[in-house]
């Protein structure tokens, strides 16, 4: 389990995360949303140790983050996979070089274990015989398998995933989406998304976290969501007639 105690980021005068306190769990996704600026991203780097915080507590599984020493530290981010918003790979290097990219880094692995294990993701990707082709020859939502493909070939126990859907369409994100969800269930990965995307969240948000103002305003399943009486998150989700449609038809049928 990921815990985070009462966590306070500033930027000079600029308090941006204000005492958030949760946890997400092994095998399940947990989204993170709330309005551009509510803190998501500096929430995800303070988990991602890219950002130190003022106060508060981060925990890996009951490692706290802040009293591992280097080499403990240096363990843990051999851990953690992240996809990145926008994919983030290598043009110059092929698909193979760039999934292969953590296992050099991190590992004593020899090249054949290596290339072993990046066609086990390339095919759990389901992008078989990928292996020669550059980003740019892939589409958008190749590229993003691609990065999900890399993002897990170290065998991770926790995956942060920055908008991962960013510049898909509905279709593909949907693709993107489950395959995230499949791939966390399968290996019991603990799953973090940032996402502005709706339907994610009502498709995968086994948990959802929403941040307002640096503050976490609600937290609940996509289901609770449906029935949640709460200001804000009824607000932010609902300001859409379709889901404001989909809410009134969820809570009719609940009371029949
Ligand atoms: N390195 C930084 N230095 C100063 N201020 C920062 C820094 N990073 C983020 N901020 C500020 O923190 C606030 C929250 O930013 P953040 O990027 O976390 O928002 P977000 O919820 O991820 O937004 P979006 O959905 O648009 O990506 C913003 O006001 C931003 O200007």
């Amino acid at each position: 389990m990921i815990e985070v105690k009462d966590l306070h980021k500033s930027f000079g005068e600029a308090h941006i995360l204000k005492g958030i306190t949760t946890s997400f769990e092994k095998g399940k996704t947990n989204l993170i949303i709330g309005q551009s600026g509510s803190g998501k991203t500096v929430f995800l780097k303070c988990l991602l140790g890219l950002h130190t915080p003022e106060s508060g507590m981060i925990s890996f599984d009951g490692r706290v983050y802040a009293d591992l020493d280097i080499e403990q530290k240096r363990q843990l981010r051999t851990e953690i996979g992240m996809v990145f918003q926008g994919s983030a790979l290598y043009d110059s290097l092929t698909v193979e070089e760039n999934i292969m990219f953590p296992l050099k880094m991190f590992t004593n692995q020899t090249n054949s274990e290596m290339l072993d294990r990046v066609n086990f993701v390339l095919d759990r990707v389901n992008l078989p015989g990928s292996n020669p082709k550059f980003p740019a020859e892939l589409s958008g939502g190749m590229q993003k398998r691609v990065a999900i493909a890399r993002a897990i070939v170290m065998n991770p126990k926790y995956l942060f995933c920055d908008e991962p859907n960013s510049g898909l369409d509905p279709q593909t994100a949907t693709v993107i989406d489950n395959l995230i969800q499949e791939i966390t269930e399968e290996y019991q990965i603990i799953t973090v998304i940032n996402s502005h995307d709706m339907n994610s969240v009502m498709e995968i948000g086994e948990k959802i976290v929403f941040l307002k103002n640096g503050h976490k305003a609600w937290e609940g399943t996509n289901e609770d969501m449906f029935i949640t009486d709460n200001e804000a998150i009824v607000n932010f989700v609902y300001s859409s007639n379709l889901f404001k449609k989909i809410r009134e038809v969820y809570l009719k049928e609940s009371k029949l």
